[in-house]
């Protein structure tokens, strides 16, 4: 099970590699890529990263991968192999924006919908239960309850969120389980307005659950790019003293414990490479310039609050299309900030990859 004695799920472990985003990267990166760059891609399809079970055709996949981890495994993986997936098919998804609406709508059976995703999920884990898994349920969701119920998508969502987020953490609660919530960003709960209701919604979030064994705490900075630590808040902070996710999750931490919701972290950082970043300002979210691959995954993280360092956003699957005719457009991929031409959220764009790979840091020697 993943309760290893430190309680860190990814503590002796190694993260698996899953052919999905290494496909991506040999087949359609590789190929028209300058031969200058290929080592350093060829190392990119081999770093694990989380997979989006964005749509519910997906979760065989999951059930491909847990096979093939199960194999690694018996025939000796040192260390063993720990699945990494993202659950991602909320009803009236990404309410506050546009580029990843999703498959099923609350107006047409979208919780019923969300229940039967979530049982093909359990069903899945239950199947391979000597295979730990790692799981980050619904980016973005909780952020959309805590700003922006003043958007009559999120508000009209907020008790189904609410229904559908429950039903995944008490079913999903099995003991080859460890569950991050999400918990977006410092840009985005870290400020002083938006910190003190994130907590308390997390806590009676965790605590109407049934405080399950199998939620371990909370994942920040999904596809998102702020530094773990920097050593000058960077002036597109102005006004929010958690400036970093180690501050984000160090401020969070306690008002969490006092709401009865003793929480351990991770953050992503496949996209975090470069600080300052050339956010013209924080909230600029779709595909951002002169970004970089971060910290490569690892449990050195520095911080005993902080479990793991992963890549959740699959680097160089879009934000969001840039073609303002088209279906799921968000202006914020329009923006100054944001690299154009880009395809639909989560289409491969190469452009982007060549991005991050030139301004991978650490570079990849
Ligand atoms: O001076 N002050 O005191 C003060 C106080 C409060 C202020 O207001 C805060 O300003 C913040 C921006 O600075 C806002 O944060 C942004 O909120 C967006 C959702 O609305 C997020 O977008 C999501 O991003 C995801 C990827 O992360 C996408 O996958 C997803 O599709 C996309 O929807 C942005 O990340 C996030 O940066 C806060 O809401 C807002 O409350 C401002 C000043
Ligand atoms: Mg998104």
């Amino acid at each position: 099970t993943t309760a290893a004695v430190s309680g860190n799920p990814f503590a002796g472990k190694q993260m698996y590699v899953n052919s999905f985003y290494a496909s991506e990267v040999n087949n359609l990166a590789i190929p028209s890529l300058a031969s200058s760059l290929i080592p350093a891609a060829s190392q990119v399809a081999k770093t694990p990263s989380f997979y989006w079970m964005d749509v519910h055709a997906k979760v065989p996949t999951m059930g491909t991968m847990l096979d093939d981890i199960a194999a690694k495994n018996k025939a000796g993986a040192s260390p063993p192999n720990i699945g990494i997936f993202v659950v991602y098919d909320l009803p009236d998804r990404d309410c506050a924006a546009y580029s990843s609406n999703g498959e099923y709508s609350i107006a047409n059976n979208g919780v019923a919908n969300y229940k039967s995703y979530i049982d093909d999920i359990a069903a899945q884990l239950k199947n391979h239960s000597s295979t730990d898994v790692v799981l980050v349920i619904e980016p973005d969701s909780l952020g959309n309850l805590i700003t922006n119920l003043n958007v009559a998508k999120c508000s009209n969502a907020q008790s189904a969120y609410l229904e559908c987020y429950n039903y995944a953490l008490t079913h999903l609660n099995l003991p080859n389980v460890a569950m991050y919530i999400d918990a977006g960003h410092a840009g985005w709960l870290g400020w002083s307005a938006n910190i003190g209701p994130a907590a308390q919604l997390f806590g009676s979030i965790y605590k109407n659950a049934g405080s399950p064994a199998a939620v371990r705490g909370l994942a920040t900075n999904v596809a998102n790019y702020n530094a773990f630590s920097i050593a000058t808040c960077p002036s597109y902070t102005q006004g929010d003293a958690n400036c970093d996710e180690q501050k984000y999750v160090n401020a969070l931490a306690p008002l969490l414990t006092a709401a009865g919701f003793p929480a351990h972290f991770i953050m992503d950082t496949s996209r975090n490479g470069v600080q300052p970043t050339s956010q013209l300002a924080w909230g600029d979210w779709c595909n951002v310039k002169g970004t970089g691959f971060g910290a490569r995954p690892t449990t050195n993280t520095g911080d005993p609050l902080e479990d793991a360092f992963v890549w959740v956003k699959p680097g160089a699957e879009s934000d969001g299309t840039s073609d303002s005719t088209a279906a799921r457009y968000d202006s914020h991929c329009g923006l100054a900030d944001a690299l154009q031409p880009a395809p639909q959220a989560g289409s491969w764009f190469q452009a982007y990859f060549v991005q991050l790979l030139t301004n991978a840091n650490p570079a990849f020697t």
